[in-house]
Formats: C-alpha cells, structure tokens, sequence
C-alpha cells in the first residue's frame, strides 16, 4: 500500500478495521477549545506543553489500565497537562468515543480524537477540538486525500493536526496549508521508535507552523532533547500512562 513499504501486521490490522467502521450520519459542528491559547497558558507559567494521552493499551504497549478515563484525565490535567489526547480507536487501543466525550466533558482543556481517520465522514463520528490526521494514510485509493480531509475538518471546527513521518509527508502537510503538525518519532510500518526522526524534520518546517513531538518521549531528558529541536509541544501517551502515579507522571514532563 501506499508508498510500497509494508506496515507492520497490527499497523495493517488496525488500517482495516478503521476501514469497516462507519461514519457519522450528521456532519458535526464543533465549537473548539483553543489549542494555540492552551500552549500559550502552559508556556507563561513555565509549563512544557504537553498533550497528555489517554490510551488504555496499544500494539507495543504490554498489559492495559482498566482505571475509569476520566480520572485518569483528570489527573493529567492537574498535573499540568495543556491539553488530553483520547484513543477513540476500540480494537487495537481500547479506546471509544464514549471515553472522549466523557473526558471533553469533564476537563476544560482542548481534547484530541486521537483515531485512524480515513473518510470525511469519520469526522461525524465524535466531536472534539482537535482532530488527528495522520498523512501516510491518506493518500491511498481507499481513503479521501489530506488535502479533503483537512478541509473537511476546518469546516466542521475543528483544529486539524496533520500527522507526519517523512519529509515527503511534511511537504505534504505543508502543502495543506496545515497549521498544526505532528512528527511522529514512531515508524508505522515497524513500530519503532527514534526520537532523531523529529530532530531531521523540524528544520524544514515553516515558522508559522505549531510543531508537536509525537511518540516515544519516556523522561524529562527527552522532552529537553525535542524542545530544543524545536517542538512546540509534545504528545505523550506510554510515559504517562506506564506504572504509577499519572498525575505525577504528567507533573514530571511538564516540569522538564
Ligand atoms: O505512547 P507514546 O510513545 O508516548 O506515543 C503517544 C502517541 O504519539 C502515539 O500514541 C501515537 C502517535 N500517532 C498515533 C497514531 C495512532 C495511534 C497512536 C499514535
């Protein structure tokens, strides 16, 4: 598919499944929390800003956190996360859109649907203030392209982060006109993690751009390490959602 580089089996596997689900049957309207205004809060009073995520379990992730979403969320935000990020993805994550709506309804920081989104339609699905668009899915004859995708969200609300991996992808985001953009540090077809993927990409990207380091930040060395190539913010799941005390997790990142 694709590009011609074969994606990991579980990476395929979730790839049909967000295939067989269906779309909303209304299109959404939402009126989104501010990203820009919630990094901008976290930087004044010296907060890194971190979108903290909400995954129950994942493909490299062993064993799984069965507490109740919302208190995990909760505890994110008083441990200083900016922002939540909420797996709305039920097969391979153990997420759902229930876990997002309780969550966006219970914090008042700006929530990301964090999914394999592939149609417009999909956007129907969930309301949230941001929506993930991850690039090197939406390029193949069974998805909808970036560039309709990203429409599609803008006119709908919401704050669409476009999700990149290679050059190649980063032009295309830009080429969007893409106004938040995610470099993943996880390679998709092999699942590994390499936090030099973020430091090559982030020079090439507009200044303009709101640049968030994806995956793989486990410490607060990490976190100086993607801030001083330049992120904006980051988004942290395992980390945070490991053994332990995830408002203490949080709290240590944030702190960095
Ligand atoms: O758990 P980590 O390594 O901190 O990564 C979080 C987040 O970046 C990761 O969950 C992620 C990034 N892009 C995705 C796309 C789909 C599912 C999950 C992801």
């Amino acid at each position: 598919m694709n590009d011609g580089v074969e994606l990991a089996p579980a990476v395929q596997s979730i790839l049909d499944s967000a295939d067989d689900r269906p779309g909303g049957a209304e299109r959404v309207s939402v009126d989104a929390r501010s990203l820009d205004e919630a990094f901008a809060a976290a930087d004044a009073d010296g907060r890194v800003p971190v979108i903290a995520e909400v995954k129950p379990t994942s493909p490299t992730t062993e064993g799984e956190r069965t507490e109740d979403p919302v208190a995990l969320a909760e505890a994110m935000v008083r441990g200083g996360a900016a922002a939540l990020s909420v797996l709305t993805e039920p097969t391979h994550f153990g997420g759902s859109v229930e876990n997002l709506e309780r969550v966006r309804a219970a914090v008042d920081v700006p929530v990301l649907r964090k999914d394999f989104l592939l149609r417009t339609e999909h956007l129907d699905v969930a309301e949230s203030d941001v929506a993930l668009l991850i690039a090197r899915f939406l390029e193949t004859d069974e998805a909808d392209s970036l560039e309709a995708m990203h429409a599609a969200a803008l006119e709908r609300g919401f704050q669409p982060l476009v999700e990149v991996h290679t050059r190649a992808e980063l032009e295309r985001a830009v080429s969007v006109d893409a106004e938040y953009i995610g470099v993943n540090n996880r390679d998709l077809a092999e699942l590994v993690v390499d936090l030099g993927t973020f430091e090559d990409l982030a020079p090439h990207a507009p200044d303009h751009v709101t640049l968030v380091a994806e995956s793989g930040i486990g410490n607060p060395e990490d976190v100086r390490r993607m801030r001083d190539a330049g992120a904006d913010a980051l988004l942290v799941g395992s980390a945070i959602m490991a053994d332990g005390d995830v408002e203490a997790n949080t709290r240590e990142l944030v702190s960095a």
